[in-house]
């Protein structure tokens, strides 16, 4: 596969399958996203208008923020070819790469892939975006396991470098490769996951919007400031430190502590520690404090790795205007 020449395809044109045609189409690539639906006329019209209007939106923005000039705005959309269900399933036999994005329901899965099965080269490579079912569920589907794999693109998918890629058991080391390639020429972050229902972020994500939404339900916070927690305090200080590079910052023994008071005082096995968390605390493997955490701290350049650390935080602060300085303080007063 070289460069920008291989022809991508999206299957279903909804929210992410118009960011994962927009990111390929402003790195260079030629897409086509089909509507997967049976429509008739008039309603395919009214769908292609909307998306391609949506895409247009997006792009003015990435040009006001001087990501793409203005000039190259035509080009990109006319790289996007829209069609419908009809006209697309003839234009998959010249697809390398496909990837399904239709809705989140096992059985619109099944017979997508079963449809775009009889269509596609036997060699094309299919991923789908799904953000919960395991690789393996979705891979009983696909003629040639080897070539499929999921590809969890985060929303919006044109803007988050993260792509989880999740292999199915039979999926080909060479095609995982590829996948990783293609992924990164586009400027994407890929990271590889065992096939596991919700991967890494839906995951995590699926506990932590719930719990965000159940703190509503209990009058514990007002949605704003539940938000604003979470965007200024949780939300950016995981921009620059791991969950698990955190748990080794504060010191296991705190989450340990804390996850069985809550447990306890909810009467909510979900809070409880994992066992990896109870052994850790068994072995005294408890973070930077004890010299090893989930990392090793041995032999490591502490001052540097704070130093360092907490620049990225003041750098992003500052970025943020959310960082104000003594002198700025004073000079109100
Ligand atoms: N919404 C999100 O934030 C994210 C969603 N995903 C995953 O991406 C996939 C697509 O989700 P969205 O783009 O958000 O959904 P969406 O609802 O925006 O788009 C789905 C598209 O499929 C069409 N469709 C509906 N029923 C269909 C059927 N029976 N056959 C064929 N096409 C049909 C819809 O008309 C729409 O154009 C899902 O698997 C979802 O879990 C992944 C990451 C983020
Ligand atoms: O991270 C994303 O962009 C997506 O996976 C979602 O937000 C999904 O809707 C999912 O995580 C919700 O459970």
């Amino acid at each position: 596969m070289k460069p920008t020449n291989a022809q991508i395809a999206v299957v279903g044109a909804g929210r992410m399958g118009r960011g994962i045609s927009l990111a390929f189409a402003y790195q260079g690539y030629r897409v086509i996203l089909i509507d997967m639906k049976d429509r008739n006329r008039e309603a395919f019209l009214q769908l292609k208008e909307d998306a391609l209007a949506e895409i247009k939106n997006q792009l003015d923005i990435l040009v006001m923020t001087d990501v793409v000039s203005q000039s190259s705005v035509d080009n990109i959309l006319g790289s996007i070819d829209f069609c419908s269900i009809q006209d697309g399933i003839h234009k998959l036999q010249q697809t390398d790469v496909l990837f399904e994005a239709v809705p989140e329901i096992l059985d619109v899965k099944k017979s997508i892939f079963e449809l775009i099965g009889a269509h596609l080269p036997e060699n094309t490579i299919i991923a789908s975006t799904t953000s919960s079912f395991s690789a393996n569920d979705l891979a009983q589907y696909i003629e040639g396991k080897e070539r499929y794999m999921n590809t969890h693109w985060l929303n919006p998918a044109y803007l988050i470098p993260l792509v989880e890629v999740s292999p199915a058991n039979e999926t080909s080391p060479e095609v995982l490769q590829k996948m990783k390639t293609l992924l990164e020429g586009i400027g994407k972050v890929p990271v590889t996951c065992a096939p596991s229902p919700g991967f890494i972020v839906p995951r995590i994500q699926a506990l932590a919007m719930n719990e965000a939404a159940r703190l509503v339900e209990e009058g514990v916070a007002t949605a704003e400031d539940i938000d604003k927690a979470s965007t200024i305090g949780f939300g950016l200080r995981f921009a620059i430190l791991g969950l698990l590079e955190f748990i080794d910052w504060g010191g296991a023994e705190t989450l340990y502590h804390a996850s069985h008071y809550l447990k306890d005082s909810f009467e909510e096995d979900r809070f409880g520690p994992p066992q990896i968390i109870e052994e850790k605390m068994k072995k005294g493997e408890t973070g930077m404090r004890a010299g090893k955490g989930f990392y090793d701290f041995d032999g490591k350049n502490m001052d540097e790795y704070q130093v360092e650390t907490l620049r990225k935080f003041i750098d992003l602060l500052k970025h943020l205007g959310l960082l104000t300085s003594p002198e700025k303080k004073h000079s109100l007063l």
